[in-house]
This record gives structure tokens, sequence and C-alpha cells, in this order.
């Protein structure tokens, strides 16, 4: 029998690629609501409790009030939103960094941050393994696509059409870190820069580290075979070659849904200072490839099934 699917907030930027990688899928059966039903109260709390698993794509309030709606059902979250990414009782769904096995047998997954999905993957196995040190006070320079903030940043784009580069996060709070934080094993939060550039999809994730200063005992060549052993036959996550490093990393406005993860790294001349670098779509591995990503694995089906990688 099929699995069936509730994907509430399917109207939205994230909602509309889930359809969209879940569409022919014989695995998989869609749970849809109409315009007129898909804010009612009465009907998400119908089609959340019939569905075996329920996608929630939607701002961090609504996403709380799912999961309240569902209560006594034995329904299986998938949350996009933020709201539970360092809650109790919910798995953090980055199955190569917490382990295929914890997702697979997990009943609320929270999926990752699109800047997270960067920042934790450059990060969290190399503190992890003791060769970048956890009390560092780390910095991330970030730059996504304005899909990355949903409909409304979609609508702002699309009329102000000037717009060159934005940036943003300015107050420091940024709802990011706390995950950052927390799944990286980090003593402070990152200071994070982030900036929206205008183009609809894609995201660059920056971690400068001055390794000389920090007092690594780590060298460019062992922080790389470090994130190449960790990643190693992930079909998603992919560590570019040292030796064939690019000298510029490019978005392209014209880019379309891919569900991959490349990491690449940079060092000066002396190798006292490195750049780790992340290139992911914002949409995808940010989001929505993620959400499909879990879900096969929830289902136990193979994890790449309906990505674009
Ligand atoms: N965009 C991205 O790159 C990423 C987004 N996310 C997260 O995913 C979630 C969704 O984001 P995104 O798709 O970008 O946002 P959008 O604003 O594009 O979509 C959100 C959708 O939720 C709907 N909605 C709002 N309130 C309710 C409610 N009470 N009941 C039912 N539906 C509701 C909205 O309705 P309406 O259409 O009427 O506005 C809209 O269709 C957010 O938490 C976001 O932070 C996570 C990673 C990346
Ligand atoms: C460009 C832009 O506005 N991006 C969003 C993050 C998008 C995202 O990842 O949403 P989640 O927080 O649910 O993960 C922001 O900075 O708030």
């Amino acid at each position: 029998m099929a699995t069936r699917i509730f994907i509430d907030g399917a109207a939205g930027t994230t909602g509309i690629e889930i359809r969209e990688r879940l569409a022919g899928r014989a695995d998989f059966e869609l749970l849809l609501l109409d315009d007129a039903q898909r804010k009612s109260e009465a009907a998400r709390k119908e089609a959340l409790h019939a569905a075996d698993v329920a996608i929630l794509c939607l701002p961090d309030d609504a996403a709380k009030e799912a999961v309240a709606l569902a209560e006594g059902s034995g329904t299986r979250f998938i949350d996009a939103s933020s709201a539970h990414r360092v809650a109790d009782g919910w798995t953090y769904g980055f199955p190569e960094l917490i382990g295929h096995a914890a997702v697979a047998g997990a009943e609320r997954v929270s999926n990752p941050g699109c800047y997270p999905t960067g920042f934790l993957a450059l990060v969290a196995p190399l503190v992890r393994a003791g060769l970048l040190p956890a009390s560092w006070p780390y910095t991330v320079n970030a730059v996504s696509g304005y899909s990355g903030g949903g409909k409304a940043l979609i609508e702002r784009f699309e009329a102000e059409t000037d717009i060159a580069f934005r940036a943003y996060g300015l107050a420091m709070g940024h709802k990011h870190l706390p995950e950052m934080q927390r799944h990286a094993g980090l003593a402070h939060a990152p200071v994070f820069s982030p900036g929206v550039v205008p183009g609809f999809r894609g995201m660059l994730v920056d971690v400068p580290l001055p390794l000389a200063a920090m007092g690594a005992q780590a060298d460019i060549a062992v922080l790389h075979l470090a994130l190449a052993d960790f990643f190693a036959g992930s079909p998603v996550v992919k560590v570019h070659p040292l030796e064939d490093a690019p000298s510029e990393l490019l978005l392209h406005t014209g880019a379309t849904p891919w569900d991959g993860l490349e990491l690449f790294a940079f060092a000066s001349a002396d190798g006292a200072q490195v750049r780790l670098v992340a290139r992911l779509d914002n949409l995808g591995k940010g989001a929505s490839g993620a959400a499909i990503q879990n879900l096969n694995i929830m289902c136990g089906l193979p994890e790449t099934e309906g990505l674009t990688l």
C-alpha cells in the first residue's frame, strides 16, 4: 500500500518543490487540500490524522500548530521549518551527520536549515574529529538565492529588480544560529553574515579559518582528507578534490533544481589561512531535496529516489 503523505503548506515555495519531487511516484499517495481548504484548521486536522507522514512547509508558528492538531494520530513528521531543530523529541534530519538509522527510526524529523546544511557539513565532522576547536568563535559568510525567503522575498525581488545584493541578519540574531551551534557542538554561536543575490536559487556558505591564529594542529590536507573520508560513499555530498581547486565559485541565475551538496577547501600559499566553502541549492539539499531524502530513509526506500544529483 502506498504511504499517505500530507504536505501542509503545499502551495508555498518549499511545498511546491516537494510536490514536484514526488510527482509520478507510485510508492506515495498525496493528500491535497484545495485553495479554499488549505488554511482551514478542520481540514488540516483531518489530513494530518489521515496521513502516514506529514511534511510541514509552513512558518514556524503554523508548524507548531500542525503538530498540536495531529496529537493522538501517530502520524510521523518531517518539519521543514525552524520550529523544532533544537527541540527535544525531534531528530535532526541530516542523515550524513547523525546517521541514517536515526532518521529511519524517527517519528519526528526536523529538516536542517539551508545555511546550516552548508555550515554543518563543513565544520561538524572536523570539530567532532578534534581537528578544529569547539571553542573557536567561527564566522560564516553566505549568499542565497532569493527563493530562500519564501513567497514574500520572491515577490519583493521580482518587483524590485534593481536590487544587486541584500545584506541582512544585521541584528545578529538569525534563527539558524542555535542549530549551527548545537549540531556542530560549538561553545559559541558563529558570527553569521548572510546575503541575498538576485538569482532564484542556489547558495554559497563560506567558513574562513585563520588556522595559524586558531592554533589548529591540522593543515589543509588533513582537514580536506577528513571531510573526504567522512562523506566517502555519500550519493549526495561530494568533497571536491584539493588538487583541482577552482579559482572561483559561481551561482547561476538560470540554475535548475539540484539536490546535491558540494564541499570545497582552499588555502593560502603558506597554509596559514583556509576557507571551507559549501555550494548547494537552498531549495534542494537546503529544503525540499532534504525532505525527500529523509522521507525515503524513513520509508525504507533508496535515499536518492526522486532526487536530482
Ligand atoms: N525557501 C527556502 O529556501 C527554505 C525554506 N525553509 C522553511 O520552510 C518553511 C516554508 O518556507 P517557504 O516555502 O519558503 O515559505 P512560503 O512563504 O513560500 O510558503 C509558506 C506556505 O505556508 C502557507 N501557510 C502559512 N500559514 C499557514 C497556515 N496557518 N496553514 C496552512 N498554510 C499556511 C502559506 O500560505 P500563503 O500561500 O497563503 O501565503 C504558504 O503557501 C519555512 O519554515 C521556511 O523557513 C527551509 C529551508 C529553505
Ligand atoms: C534568503 C533568506 O531569507 N533565507 C532565509 C532562510 C531560509 C531557510 O533556510 O529557511 P529555514 O530557516 O526554515 O531553514 C532566512 O535567512 O531567514
